[in-house]
């Protein structure tokens, strides 16, 4: 195995004139949609409406950039396009629409040998090491598939390399054995050292370690570690897991529902989340809790269907920042008991069917006035005689769809206000430069919570 930055595709000629000297991989606009809901009455009866058929948003148009020597981090919850981003920065899906250039050049627009050497230094690492190999391989055959594909020279020698740096040595008392006579751990290893034999620049290792036992996982992230520093690679690190991208990547986006809603510098992110998707993930992780000495922000209700994506922004379903309509002058006060009202009655848990007990429970320290207290009024009194539906649609209706946040998609917005190149897509930071809404909560936590918040990795 030779230093795979001695032929770096990153030498080659440069395309797309917004690319800084450093980038190797831009991805702009990256959309992936799949079909569903082909029946053909369907289709028929869509088409002849003139209507887009059916299609889960797996990825709605995200942007980002990989420098050359950086590991990036994608983060959020189960769902969300991250393995779909991964299998279209190494082109093993084609996008529905955006472009990902690489080292300058649309991989879209590759061919035969540009292809072959695309294929060759871009490689991806699985969750599931078992199922990512072939049983009927041995270990030999299964390193030096990608050699012989590209009829590289040297071929024994590099598998015996690469198979030793993975740490499976004497490599030769390897080499034909089968993936199931190795662990879990040797099995990683073994798939880690095939990426690796063809010499790539740039790797997706997707959940490479959440199926590994916790005793496995260090020695794992290690040698992944240690392959990104000797051979300088750029390394895009899927996971749900943000105390290994902490751990791991340098900076950090999280998705929510096929869009980036925010991303930067990892530890800025960790330790000074802006988005209130970001924050309520990072006060969701368990152990340790980076967020001691913080309020801590609940992620309210589920992830919502992919193929009817909301209106808006993505996360106003959940979101505990949600923004008031601009026809009402709540108070925060208040519309914070309309808003947990509302969450409330759009999940269905609501015990009590007595107006004043409701009444008591939501609005104890608040009464509403004028139009917005008959809402109100209405949906207490329907909530009382079990008309959910009817309750949910008046009150989502009246005060969330009319809301900024329902009715204009926010985009990712550079911050220069915030230190390290942050983008954050949220209404709440758009209208004011500088406004933050959580300056408050910020100004009295303790100097670093984020201490507290030591990798999972590092415990393993
Ligand atoms: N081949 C496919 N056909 C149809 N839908 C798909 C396909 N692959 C993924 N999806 C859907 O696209 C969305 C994004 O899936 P993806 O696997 O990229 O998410 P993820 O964030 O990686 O989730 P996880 O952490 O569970 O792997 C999901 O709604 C998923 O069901």
């Amino acid at each position: 195995m030779t230093d795979p930055t001695a032929n770096s595709a990153t030498n080659g000629a440069t395309d797309n004139p917004n690319d800084a000297d450093d980038t190797l991989v831009r991805v702009e606009g990256l959309e992936k949609h799949f079909p569903v809901g082909t029946g053909l009455v369907s289709s028929f009866m869509k088409s002849v409406r003139g209507e887009e058929p059916d299609a889960v948003h797996a990825i709605d148009g995200i942007d980002f950039d990989l420098r050359e020597g950086e590991t990036f981090g994608i983060a959020g919850e189960s769902g969300c396009g991250k393995t779909t981003t991964g299998m279209c920065l190494t082109k093993l899906y084609d996008p529905t629409g955006g472009s990902i250039y690489y080292d300058g050049e649309d991989i879209a627009d590759k061919s035969g040998a540009a292809l072959s050497n695309f294929r060759q230094n871009a490689q991806m690492i699985f969750q599931d090491p078992f199922e990512s190999l072939n049983p009927r391989m041995t270990v030999y055959d299964t390193v030096v598939e990608p050699l012989r594909i590209h009829d590289v020279p040297n071929q024994r020698s590099r598998v015996r390399r690469a198979l030793e740096f993975a740490e499976l040595e004497p490599a030769e008392a390897y080499f034909d054995r089968y993936p199931h006579e190795l662990s879990g751990g040797q099995r990683q290893r073994l798939a880690i050292a095939r990426a690796l034999v063809i010499d790539p620049d740039f790797i997706v290792a997707d959940e490479p370690v959440s199926m590994l036992d916790v005793s496995l996982r260090a020695g794992v992230l290690s040698l992944l570690e240690r392959m990104t520093d000797e051979f300088g690679l750029s390394v895009v690190y899927i996971s749900h897991d943000l105390s290994l991208l902490r751990h791991m990547c340098d900076r950090l986006a999280i998705m929510y529902m096929g869009k980036i809603v925010e991303q930067g510098p990892t530890e800025e992110i960790i330790t000074n989340p802006k988005h209130p998707y970001t924050r309520a993930l990072i006060d969701a992780v368990p152990v340790p809790d980076p967020t001691a000495g913080r309020e801590r922000v609940e992620l309210e209700g589920e992830v919502g269907d992919a193929v009817n994506v909301p209106s808006g922004c993505r996360f106003r379903k959940r979101c505990p920042k949600l923004i008031q309509p601009s026809e009402y002058d709540f108070s925060t006060d208040e519309w914070t008991a309309v808003r947990t009202f509302m969450r409330s009655v759009q999940l269905r848990n609501i015990e009590s069917r007595d107006e004043s007990n409701i009444r008591e429970e939501f609005f104890a320290d608040t009464s509403l006035n004028g139009e917005a207290g008959n809402i109100v009024d209405e949906v207490i009194s329907l909530v009382a005689s079990g008309e959910f539906d009817e309750a949910d649609d008046l009150l989502t209706g009246r005060f969330e769809e009319e809301s900024v946040c329902a009715n204009a998609l926010p985009p990712l917005h550079e911050r220069t206000d915030i230190e390290g190149e942050r983008e954050v897509a949220c209404h709440l930071y758009e209208s004011t430069e500088g406004y933050d809404p959580y300056a408050e909560i910020e100004e009295t936590k303790p100097d670093d919570h984020g201490a507290a918040a030591e990798s999972s990795a590092d415990a393993d």
